[in-house]
């Protein structure tokens, strides 16, 4: 079975500037990936590329077998997931969510003279059941909250049962009830073996839900560390990731961060000394 997504010194540059940096990557079938990094690390560029909306400047990428460059993106693109802002800010406002959904089988936005039969409109209801957002089938995407905005976006990347679902900082924007019932959602998913595989993009190591196997850490367009989560998911190489110490635990699933030198910064302050 050719890998789901296989990069190879990818690199890509703009404004004369690596976004990517000789980026080597293979995701495989049934692997569930967290992709971490700082503001600007080039996580979102990463997961253009597997999404197929940018090519490489140099290296090679290939998604579901399909070498970048070689293939019809447009036959790709309905293969594969992608909930993101970016496709948030492209769905009508007053679209129904249930349109919202339905409209990816044929990766459109905005629901026109394609045909939807019974079958589609059930496979969206359950698909929204899925995510808890049932009860919102009629109400216009627009009038959402973010959370709820945020469920109904994966419901969609997982209508036309991609082999690639791509997550843009699913829990963005949602309080503490909405993202550990985003995450406990989310790591429901990915327990599924029938789930397709999946990429996830966040800042937090504390939005990774159970059930993830593997993490890639970017640095500057650069891999700091990729590969089992366990191995990979370190305080050195997180430190190294986000320029900062920092130490990092696992707890019945789920990891938390914090900087080491926040200690130390409150010694200094209880002991009355000078913190700079
Ligand atoms: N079209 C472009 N032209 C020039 N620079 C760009 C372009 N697109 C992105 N960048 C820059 O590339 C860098 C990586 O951007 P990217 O969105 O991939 O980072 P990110 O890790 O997703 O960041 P964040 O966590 O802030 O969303 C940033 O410095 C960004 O400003």
């Amino acid at each position: 079975m050719a890998d789901i997504v296989n990069l190879a010194a990818v690199t890509v540059v703009r404004d004369g500037k690596p976004l990517l940096d000789s980026v080597d990557w293979t995701v495989r079938q049934g692997e569930r990936w967290v992709v971490l990094g700082p503001n600007g690390a080039g996580k979102t560029t990463l997961l253009r590329v597997a999404a197929t909306t940018i090519h490489p400047s140099s290296g090679s990428a290939a998604v579901l077998g399909q070498l970048l460059g070689r293939v019809d993106v447009f036959t790709l693109r309905p293969r594969i997931g992608l909930a993101s802002v970016a496709v948030a800010d492209q769905l009508p406002r007053h679209e129904p969510v249930r349109d919202v959904v339905m409209t990816a089988l044929h990766a459109v936005v905005g629901r026109w003279r394609e045909p939807y039969d019974t079958a589609d409109e059930q496979r969206a209801a359950y698909l929204l059941d899925q995510l808890g957002v049932g009860a919102l089938h009629d109400r216009h995407f627009g009038s959402l909250s973010e959370g709820e905005r945020k469920r109904v976006l994966i419901a969609r990347a997982l209508m036309a049962e991609p082999e690639l679902l791509l997550l843009d900082e699913p829990a963005a924007g949602l309080d503490l009830g909405g993202r550990e019932e985003l995450v406990h959602r989310l790591g429901m998913l990915a327990r599924d073996p029938l789930s397709p595989a999946t990429v996830l993009v966040t800042h937090h190591v504390e939005e990774i839900p159970e059930g993830f196997t593997h993490a890639l850490m970017l640095r500057h367009g650069r891999v700091v560390a990729a590969g089992p989560i366990e191995q990979t998911l370190t305080a050195a190489n997180l430190s190294a990731c986000f320029g900062l110490p920092l130490e990092v635990h696992r707890e019945r699933g789920r990891w938390t961060a914090r900087t080491v030198a926040i200690g130390a910064h409150k010694r200094l302050v209880d002991a009355g000394e000078p913190t700079r």
